[in-house]
């Protein structure tokens, strides 16, 4: 067969979605253990001169509820549980299987006791501390109540004694094997809990790079880079892009009349109506101190003068609750230049600065721009 036939076939069992694939990848790996163990019964029957009916009806039982269990998963419908893999349910059903199976091999059933780790193991990756020992224990009940039937049924093939011992066998075994479970899904829980802390430690980090502390504004170090990239998206792209210089006028004096909180809570209020002031597309930034930029992404001139005269008029309008001090008004200079191709961001940034000095100078409470080339 092509290998592109193969391939498809392989969607078509396993689906597209990662997560199931892996989920049904696991079935089909029980479904082929159990479809093997189905030919080794039948063999063993056939050695030790079992049931082929009972052989029969076994192989139809195991194939019938592993086929149940992939149309669950294939289906989306197991998807509804918290594990939708049926973990506990396979693992249930292939124990029920491997008791049945005890029951006809006669002579041959110490090959079965593997059979029943093999399967407790297939939990190890994904089952909880309580779930491995509940299967250990409903594997112990089964399998005992097999024993205890099989040594009144036939106690020549299954003498009483022999199944006292074999069922100790199992009473050992099962738990240590749960208790290896248990340890794993506590592993695995602690590096759940781990990579967690991790990712949010990566994005405090990440935060406190990027951010200034006080207003939550891009800091200096992000908006340099986002001036270097919008840089070369306008060479790239040949477009305009606008910086200007914002600084609150007068703000020592907020500071000396209202205090250093209230100076504080004048730049948080000043960022969030910036904010709102200002287009989506463009980034208002603190810069230092009482400074702040504004880059204006693939903008001219005009529309770039008309945001800024509008950010100007609304926190000429702002008032900040400044307590028993009443309510604080401010006012902002503004020094606006549009980025010339050719020149570095530093000669721009230092073309809107000499504006702001001249709006500054001027009086205050203005957008300056370039004269018109
Ligand atoms: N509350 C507070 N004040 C700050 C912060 N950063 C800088 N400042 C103050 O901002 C003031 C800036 O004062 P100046 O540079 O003299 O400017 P100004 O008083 O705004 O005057 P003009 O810019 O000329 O209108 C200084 O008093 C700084 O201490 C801050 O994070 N919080």
């Amino acid at each position: 067969m092509a290998m592109s036939q193969l391939r498809r076939l392989g969607k078509l069992w396993l689906g597209d979605d990662p997560a199931q694939r892996l989920r049904l990848r696991q079935t089909s790996l029980a479904m082929a253990l159990l479809a093997f163990s189905a030919v080794l019964l039948h063999h063993a029957i056939g050695l030790t001169g079992g049931s082929r009916a009972l052989a029969w009806l076994w192989t139809a039982y195991a194939v019938g509820g592993m086929a149940a269990v992939y149309a669950a998963i294939r289906s989306g419908w197991s998807l509804r549980f918290r594990d939708p893999s049926l973990t506990s349910l396979q693992i249930g059903f292939a124990l029920s299987a491997a008791a049945l199976a005890y029951a006809q091999v006669g002579p041959l059933r110490g090959g079965v006791f593997p059979v029943v780790t093999l399967i407790l193991m297939f939990g190890m990756f994904q089952l909880r501390a309580r779930s491995a020992y509940g299967l250990a224990l409903f594997a112990l009940v089964v399998f005992g109540a097999v024993m205890a039937t099989m040594a009144r049924l036939q106690p020549a093939v299954y003498p009483p004694a022999f199944e006292v011992i074999h069922f100790l066998v199992l009473a050992c075994m099962l738990p240590a094997v749960a208790m290896l479970t248990a340890r794993l899904s506590r592993i695995r829980h602690r590096l759940a809990q781990q990579r967690e802390e991790l990712a949010r430690a990566l994005a405090q980090l990440q935060a406190i790079a990027t951010r200034d502390e006080l207003t939550g504004l891009p800091n200096r170090r992000q908006m340099q880079a986002l001036m270097d990239q919008e840089l070369l998206r306008s060479l790239r792209h040949h477009h305009d892009f606008c910086i200007a210089v914002v600084d609150l006028d007068h703000f020592k004096r907020i500071n000396d009349q209202h205090g250093h909180a209230a100076g504080d809570a004048v730049l948080r209020a000043f960022a969030q109506a910036g904010q709102a002031a200002l287009r989506a597309t463009d980034v208002l930034a603190r810069w230092g101190g009482e400074e702040f930029l504004v880059l204006l992404p693939d903008t001219a001139m005009p529309p770039a003068v008309a945001g800024m005269e509008r950010l100007r008029q609304q926190i000429a309008a702002l008032r900040v609750d400044a307590g028993e001090g009443g309510a604080i008004a401010i006012t902002v200079s503004i020094g606006l230049t549009g980025h010339n191709r050719g020149d570095t961001l530093t000669q721009t940034l230092e073309r809107a600065d000499r504006l702001l000095y001249d709006a500054k100078a001027a009086g205050r409470n203005r957008v300056r721009t370039d004269p018109p080339s």
